[in-house]
């Protein structure tokens, strides 16, 4: 085995002080007077490489010398036998005494004298050595727990070869035993229509994939369990390798085709890092519930400290929903509304037509539907929907259906209600310390799911799969009191569903229609939402300078605002839908300053996950429809921020083309 050498004078200087003086007398010819110049700066050259080399050969030897008088013969014969490898150095790292151990194991008879430890502890210092109790070292396929400390002139360093407990320590974190839970996300979608052969063909086929994965890639055996449910065995390694591969099964699964061409799709939650199997299983339950959560399609590992890594979940996922489960959190809501003394409803922050309809339609559901007293949460200064709340402003009926988070403190007791709709996530809500003062919580919510979520809520009735909140809220209203609703509260309603699916367009399936349809006979007005949303003169102006100023870098437009002007948020975030209709963008970003934070919007058109992108950011939202907020930041930094996601994470985040 080689030393990794490291020269007291680099071979570098000495060749770039040869060129110089080669360089000089070529120019000889040419004028006579810079090769005057450049022969004296070059011979200096030339002195100052060889004074400098030489002065630290010098410093050496002596240093060598001196050791040889702090220890004496028969010290360094007892100390040769010593049975842990042995450096004595001089104040500059350069090794002055070797013992028999060390020149065995590490410089195999050579004298590594003169040497400095550098090369031995590389990519340790010498510094981290005396500084730590105990640095990790390897050199060569040895490793060693390296122990130093400060003597009068220089240091002493140790080695402990611990080579074989590293081993048996990486062996057993490798063979731990991992459980994995795979759920086929799509079976009864794909298979809904059609005869019953066609039904166990994809499922043995997706069963075929999956069982030659764990047994040939994952060195593990599968299991079925019930329902479309599986359980893979394997161990630590073969996940990490998995991961590399960016678990690969995924695109094999999503190669068999449906009837209608529709694709199957797995889910998989894996326990990592766990003590126990037990463990490892309820870890792996918990992170397969969080990947159906965020749109199924994917891989959600559980971590040994709690947290998440995601792998996969860029398709759109299918619309899978049974109204049977709508009829039962419909009841269950009900009995918790009517033992409650008081029912708070609270959006997100920045609230928006969609948070703002799906609260007005819960209040109109608790006040006439169960007639129990209900109030919305929310800052009036920060809302989005600022047309919406004006159509309920001055009417005797809607009094007090509005109060601020400061009213919500005051107001609420133990025995009180809250129900979150449009967010899941405890740092989004519109005000955390009512989340936090209220212990009863129920949460309505359609975006992807999020690790910061709200735990322990009673009822967390949570569908990926629908267009927005005000379109679940417009379900459970039919099932807990169908004439509940009147006109405008409808219109709300209507305006929130036309938000979040840009008018019918995005995320638009069978049910947006029929909570529509619903919310017409109810009497909602589309000529009223379509004023909601009309824009001042100057909003307009604001956001048509947006997108002119954008750039496009790897098929993403971003644009940049550093200017605050009031509407700021509406201007960026049309700005972001606008640029998407720009040739070959596949996701835009719009970065804008409000207050003392910065935003981002960001949208797709499908095949990039932006709430992946912005996650990175502590934002959220969904596949083609995210946000983020930072803090303590500026444009222009979060702008280099984004394309450094950009170049790390767009592989990742967008579909395979093939
Ligand atoms: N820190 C965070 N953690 C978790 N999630 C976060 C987050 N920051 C943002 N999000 C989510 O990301 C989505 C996109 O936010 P953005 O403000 O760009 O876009 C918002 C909103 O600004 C925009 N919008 C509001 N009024 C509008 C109008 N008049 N015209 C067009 N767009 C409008 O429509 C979008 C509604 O999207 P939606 O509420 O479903 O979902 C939002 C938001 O809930
Ligand atoms: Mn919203």
């Amino acid at each position: 085995m080689k030393k990794r050498r490291i020269w007291a004078t680099s071979p570098v200087y000495y060749l770039m002080a040869g060129f110089m003086l080669i360089m000089a007398c070529l120019s000889f010819k040419q004028n006579k007077i810079l090769f005057a110049v450049e022969f004296t700066v070059s011979v200096l050259a030339v002195a100052a490489v060889v004074v400098t080399d030489l002065h630290y050969r010098v410093h050496v030897y002596t240093a060598i010398r001196a050791a040889r008088r702090v220890l004496s013969a028969e010290d360094q014969r007892d100390f040769d036998q010593f049975a842990l490898p042995v450096a004595v150095l001089g104040n500059l790292g350069d090794i002055v005494w070797t013992n028999a151990r060390f020149r065995d194991l590490f410089s195999e008879d050579e004298d590594s004298r003169g040497d400095n430890i550098a090369a031995y502890i590389y990519p340790k210092t010498l510094r981290q050595i005396l500084s730590e109790s105990g640095t990790a070292v390897s050199y060569g396929d040895k490793e060693f727990t390296a122990y130093g400390l400060r003597t009068g002139s220089g240091s002493v360093v140790y080695f402990v070869d611990d080579t074989y407990y590293k081993q048996i320590h990486r062996e057993y974190r490798e063979k731990r035993t991992v459980i994995a839970l795979i759920s086929f996300d799509n079976r009864e979608e794909l298979t809904r229509d059609s005869s019953g052969g066609e039904d166990s063909r994809i499922t043995s086929e997706v069963e075929a994939v999956l069982r030659s994965w764990a047994t040939d890639t994952m060195g593990g055996f599968l299991r079925r369990l019930t329902n479309g449910r599986y359980m893979l065995i394997t161990d630590d390694l073969h996940i990490e390798e998995a991961k590399t591969k960016r678990f690969a099964v995924l695109d094999r699964v999503r190669a068999i085709k449906g009837e209608n061409n529709l694709s199957a799709t797995v889910s998989i939650g894996i326990g990592r890092g766990a003590d126990t199997a037990t463990q490892s299983e309820w870890h792996a339950r918990q992170a397969l519930d969080m990947a159906l959560g965020r749109g199924g399609d994917q891989v959600a590992v559980h971590l040994r400290d709690g947290t998440y890594e995601f792998f996969g979940g860029l398709s759109k996922g299918v619309e899978k929903r049974d109204k049977v489960r709508t009829r039962v959190i419909a009841a269950t809501l009900s009995d918790h509304i009517k033992s409650s003394d008081r029912v708070f409803i609270m959006g997100h922050t920045n609230s928006d037509l969609d948070s703002v309809g799906a609260a007005v339609g819960m209040w109109a559901a608790v006040t006439r539907g169960l007639e129990c007293r209900a109030s919305i949460v929310i800052d009036r200064n920060r809302s989005l929907a600022t047309s919406l709340l004006n159509t309920f402003e001055h009417q005797p009926e809607y009094e007090n259906m509005f109060i601020t988070p400061q009213e919500a403190l005051d107001q609420c007791t133990q025995r009180s209600l809250l129900i979150v709709v449009d967010t899941h996530s405890t740092s989004f809500v519109e005000s955390p310390d009512v989340l936090r003062a209220i212990p009863r919580v129920v949460v309505i919510d359609h975006h992807r799911m999020m690790v910061t979520h709200i735990q322990n809520a009673i009822i967390f009735y949570h569908e990926p799969y629908a267009s927005s909140a005000s379109e679940m809220v417009g379900e459970l209203v039919q099932y807990i009191n169908g004439s509940a609703l009147n006109k405008r509260e409808a219109t709300a309603l209507l305006a929130g569903i036309m938000l979040d699916t840009k008018n019918f367009v995005l995320k638009t399936g069978v049910r947006t229609f029929e909570a529509s349809a619903y919310l017409k006979r109810r009497g909602a007005d589309t000529v009223e939402v379509k004023k909601m949303f009309a824009n001042s003169l100057d909003t307009y102006k604001e956001r048509s300078q947006l997108v002119a100023g954008a750039e496009v870098y790897k098929n993403c437009a971003i644009a940049c605002s550093n200017w605050e002007f009031p509407n700021v948020r509406i201007a960026a975030a049309q700005a972001a839908d606008e640029l998407l209709s720009i040739q070959n963008v596949r996701a835009s970003f719009v970065i804008f300053r409000t207050g003392n934070e910065i935003s981002i919007s960001a949208r797709s058109l499908g095949d990039v996950n932006v709430q992946i992108l912005l996650e990175e950011f502590g934002g959220g939202g969904h596949l083609n429809m995210a946000g983020a907020q930072i803090k303590n930041s500026t444009t222009s930094d979060v702008r280099k921020a984004l394309i450094r996601v950009l170049d790390s994470k767009l592989a990742q985040a967008s579909k395979r083309e093939n």
